[in-house]
This record gives C-alpha cells, sequence and structure tokens, in this order.
C-alpha cells in the first residue's frame, strides 16, 4: 500500500539523523522537505526566527497549537530549559503517530507531551488536565482560521498571563487576516512581525510576534 508523506519524512529522519540528536533531526527533515518532497514545516528560515524567540523567552511552559510531524516541536523543545513543559496539540491521529516517533527519535519524550485532539476542546481543559497556570509561550500552527477563536479562548480561560508570547506561523501565506488585525489593534497586544519566506520556498510569508500585556 501506498505510504503517506508524513512516512516518508519519518523513513527520512530514521535513515539520516542520529538518535537522541535533535538538530540531526531538523536538518535531515530540512533536507527531505528541499530535495525531495515538500512539507508544511516551520522550515529552516522561520525556524532560526523561532529558535530565536524562544531562546529570548527561555520559557518554563509552551503550548503549540499544530504538530503536524513534530518538528517545531523538536525545534523549540530542544531550546528549553531542564525541567520546562512543551504541550502540543494534534488532532490528525495519522500525524500524531509520526510525530511520536519524530519526538523519541530526537530523544525529547521527557519535555514534550503530545495531546490527541482539537484545540478548541483541549485549551479549556489545560488547567485541570495537565495542571498548567500559564503559558509562557504559544506557537500558532494549525488551521489558520482557528488562530483567532483560539486566542480569545485562551483569554477566557486565563491561560495568558502579562508578558506571554504568542508566536504565529504563516500570517501571509496562507494567512490569518483576522488574527493578524486582532493582535495588531487590541490595547491588550503589543506585536512585531519578523518577515521571511514560505517554507522551502521564495514566497513571502512571516511571523507574528505578539506580547499579551494583560
Ligand atoms: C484544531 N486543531 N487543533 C490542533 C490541530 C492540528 C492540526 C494539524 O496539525 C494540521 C493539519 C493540516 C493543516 C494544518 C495547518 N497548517 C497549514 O495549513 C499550513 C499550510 C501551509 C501551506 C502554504 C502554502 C501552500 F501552497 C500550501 C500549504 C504552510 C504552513 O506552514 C502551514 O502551517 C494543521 C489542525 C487543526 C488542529
Ligand atoms: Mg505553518
Amino acid at each position: 500500500t501506498q505510504s503517506t508523506r508524513p512516512q516518508r519524512m519519518l523513513a527520512a529522519v530514521q535513515k539520516n539523523a542520529t538518535r537522541g540528536d535533535p538538530r540531526s533531526v531538523v536538518k535531515a527533515i530540512d533536507q527531505f522537505c528541499r530535495q525531495k518532497e515538500w512539507a508544511m514545516n516551520v522550515g529552516d528560515e522561520k525556524g532560526c526566527i523561532l529558535d530565536s524567540v524562544v531562546s529570548e523567552v527561555n520559557p518554563a511552559t509552551v503550548l503549540e497549537l499544530g504538530t503536524y510531524c513534530g518538528y517545531s516541536t523538536v525545534r523549540i523543545a530542544s531550546l528549553l530549559p531542564p525541567h520546562a513543559k512543551l504541550i502540543t496539540l494534534e488532532f490528525n491521529p495519522d500525524n500524531a503517530v509520526i510525530a511520536r516517533q519524530v519526538i523519541a527519535w530526537a530523544g525529547l519524550e521527557d519535555k514534550i507531551q503530545l495531546v490527541e485532539g482539537a484545540s478548541g476542546d483541549w485549551i479549556p481543559k489545560m488547567k485541570e488536565e495537565f495542571g498548567v497556570k500559564t503559558f509562557d509561550l504559544v506557537f500558532l500552527d494549525h488551521w489558520k482560521d482557528r488562530y483567532l477563536p483560539d486566542t480569545k479562548l485562551m483569554e477566557e480561560c486565563g491561560l495568558l498571563r502579562k508578558g506571554s508570547i504568542l508566536l504565529a506561523d504563516n500570517v501571509i501565506c496562507p494567512g490569518t487576516p483576522d488574527y493578524l488585525e486582532y493582535v495588531r489593534n487590541s490595547p491588550r497586544y503589543k506585536s512585531q512581525y519578523f518577515k521571511s519566506h514560505l517554507e522551502y520556498t521564495k514566497v513571502e510569508d512571516g511571523l507574528e510576534k505578539s506580547v499579551f500585556l494583560g
């Protein structure tokens, strides 16, 4: 039977990356996507911006919306301090199966909790299910029409504190116009756009970093 792109991506990791070496996992996925098949990982160019924001925030608690195959999950977790935790939400069970194996290959299982289900269902349960108070950093990379409703939901559920950082992928391509309008015009956020390119292409895209002001 025909394999899927995530399955072929995992095979490339297991063939070309070193177990327990997150950077080699990131490199193997980027190489696969450049040389073999495009896939919607944040990629290396936007990934470097992601790295710099994670390093600057040095978060103890991270929420990622949209695991896909775990590329950004591994990239973020590899930069976290020792007892920091990353919760990543993935609604597609086939993606989750692949992501768990990519995370395991990188040796980052202890820092990452992959939760299967939809953001809208899980965000209201974060505190009671995972003992989370607030998130220091949220990486938004799931369905683009869910960025705004989920941000409002996180506000309502008290998951953001003064200084929490939202970092959103794809604000230009595919684009998240309603989210951008909100974080750029709301008095409750200070936003900054990091111009870049759609992963593995020359098409413009970028990340929007927004600080919640409380
Ligand atoms: C509710 N909920 N809760 C958890 C959760 C998790 C998921 C999945 O992880 C998932 C599945 C499919 C699509 C996405 C969003 N990502 C994209 O659509 C995207 C597209 C492109 C692009 C750009 C140009 C193209 F020509 C084609 C695709 C480039 C990018 O970087 C992307 O992130 C995310 C979905 C909903 C979820
Ligand atoms: Mg993306």
